[in-house]
């Protein structure tokens, strides 16, 4: 059990008096006071105010802050109150103390900063502030998705309240941080796992497409629609509905977008009717949609009923205490065992800041587990500066079928794009017309493999999305 030892917040002048130091020391009234939340562990939800100047953490009884944690030692950690931060110091710990994955034994804490001892994790934040900290998920997973960072156990948490209650959720990240995965599992989750799971990736789908794609048409209603065909909204009746990339939706649909989102009604390209669904919509974007309603291309009513409930996958160079367990997984999924990457390899993506977030690092490890360690690229080659190995090269035959042809494809695109890219001299317009593929799409697979950045500099591509 946690126990704080209670004592008053200011010493008695009689103390006071009997130590001169005690006035310098004393916490001052009137400035941000803070408190100490435990996050994790047998306590968690529990909190401390850090009225006084010193307080001791650790298991032992007499601490003024104490916690049941095996792992952590009797007297773990010191805590200074100062002015604008509190000073961490480890007490020779045996199993340390830690912040962000790494080791201190000296740390100023900020408000937000948090901190892990052996098992435990413990936030400092602003005690009259209404700031509530997410209490972190026992798991280290959500469906496919794994992590045991503490951004991304809060997400989990955040998740597992989410999948089953069936309201529409916002996912946002960057590319490759698992959204996709995300939306899928939080449909397995549900009261509708047994429906359909329908998805629309906006940013594939050409503009003059994506109306009857999301909403259906009847026949005739433009040249091609030969027959009525149910949109998304329809297939995914008694299921959900996946709209990736939603930041991509043309700004003259968007409040069709809404109707679904507060009617639940649907009309078909030509029709006059309204059908009414039982849809869950899930939506996911890697772009800031406040700032795509600042820029004037998002509406602010529809961003608002959005976002109601979001979650944000953190990026991978946020979080990199996931990084052994991501491999770790992935190396089970591969059927191959934890020695199939060396210590120092790993040692090395361990440090890589990793742009292209799960993804990347997933074709890294594949890559390398195929063609052997030597094969692991030069780290500035994985931002693109050296072509990687071609994964295609060594498709391993003994892969399920649906994964080798994954991967093989994963490969050619890759090799395929930069070569494009580099002809086109990073015009999309032209790249795009010399592939014979939509600019959309060609972006979203640029992003995909990390290769935007060497795209959209020439005269004819200055407008974000280069339309
Ligand atoms: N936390 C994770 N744990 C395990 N695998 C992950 C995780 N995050 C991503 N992945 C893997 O990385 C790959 C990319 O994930 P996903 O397609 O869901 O990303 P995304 O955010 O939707 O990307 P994009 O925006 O480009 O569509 C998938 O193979 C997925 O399984």
């Amino acid at each position: 059990m946690l126990a704080s030892r209670s004592v008053p917040e200011f010493q008695d002048d009689e103390q006071e008096s009997l130590d001169p130091t005690a006035t310098l020391r004393r916490a001052k009234p009137g400035r941000v006071r803070l408190k100490l939340l435990v996050l994790s562990g047998q306590e968690a939800g529990s909190s401390h105010a850090l009225t006084r100047p010193e307080y001791m953490v650790g298991k032992a009884p007499t601490c003024d802050i104490v916690l049941s944690d095996k792992t952590i030692s009797r007297q773990h950690l010191k805590l200074e109150v100062r002015e604008e931060h509190v000073l961490a110091i480890d007490l020779d710990s045996r199993n340390g103390s830690f912040c962000e994955g790494l080791r201190f034994s000296q740390l100023e804490l900020r408000p937000g900063s948090v901190i892990t001892l052996g098992t435990t994790e413990l936030k400092l934040v602003p005690e009259d502030t209404r700031e509530r900290s997410l209490l972190l998920s026992k798991k280290n997973n959500f469906g496919a998705l794994v992590g045991n960072s503490r951004k991304m156990r809060e997400a989990f948490t955040l998740l597992e309240r989410m999948a089953p209650g069936g309201a529409d959720v916002l996912i946002q990240g960057e590319t490759g941080t698992g959204k996709d995965v995300c939306a899928e599992t939080l449909h397995q989750q549900s009261q509708r796992s047994q429906g359909p799971f329908v998805i629309v990736d906006m940013a594939g789908v050409a503009p003059t497409l994506i109306e009857s794609e999301l909403f259906g048409h009847v026949k005739g209603a433009f040249t091609g629609a030969q027959a009525d065909r149910a949109g998304a909204f329809e297939r995914a009746n008694g299921g959900t509905v996946f709209l990736d990339e939603v930041g991509e939706l043309p700004l003259e649909l968007q409040p069709r977008l809404l109707r679904v989102l507060e009617r639940r009604q649907v009309k078909r390209v030509g029709s006059n009717d309204y059908r009414t669904v039982s849809t869950r919509v899930i939506t996911a974007t890697h772009v800031d949609l406040e700032e795509a309603v600042k820029a004037g291309k998002f509406r602010r009513d529809l961003f608002h009923r959005l976002a109601v409930l979001r979650v944000t996958l953190p990026p991978l160079r946020e979080r990199p205490d996931d990084i052994p367990l991501l491999i770790d997984t992935m190396l089970e999924r591969m059927g191959k065992p934890p020695s199939a990457l060396s210590d120092q390899t790993r040692a090395l993506l361990a440090q890589y800041p990793w742009p292209g977030n799960v993804r990347e690092l997933r074709n890294v490890v594949e890559q390398v587990v195929s063609l052997g360690e030597d094969a692991l690229p030069e780290m500035e080659a994985l931002s693109g500066e050296t072509p990687l190995p071609k994964a295609g090269a060594a498709t391993e035959m003994d892969l399920p079928f649906k994964e080798a042809k994954e991967r093989l494809i994963e490969g050619f695109e890759r090799d395929y794009l930069r070569g494009l890219i580099e002809r086109c001299e990073g015009n999309i317009s032209r790249a795009s017309r010399e592939a014979g593929i939509d600019r959309v799409y060609l972006r979203k697979l640029l992003r995909k493999h990390g290769l935007e950045d060497r795209a959209g500099a020439s005269a004819d591509d200055k407008s974000p999305r280069g339309q």
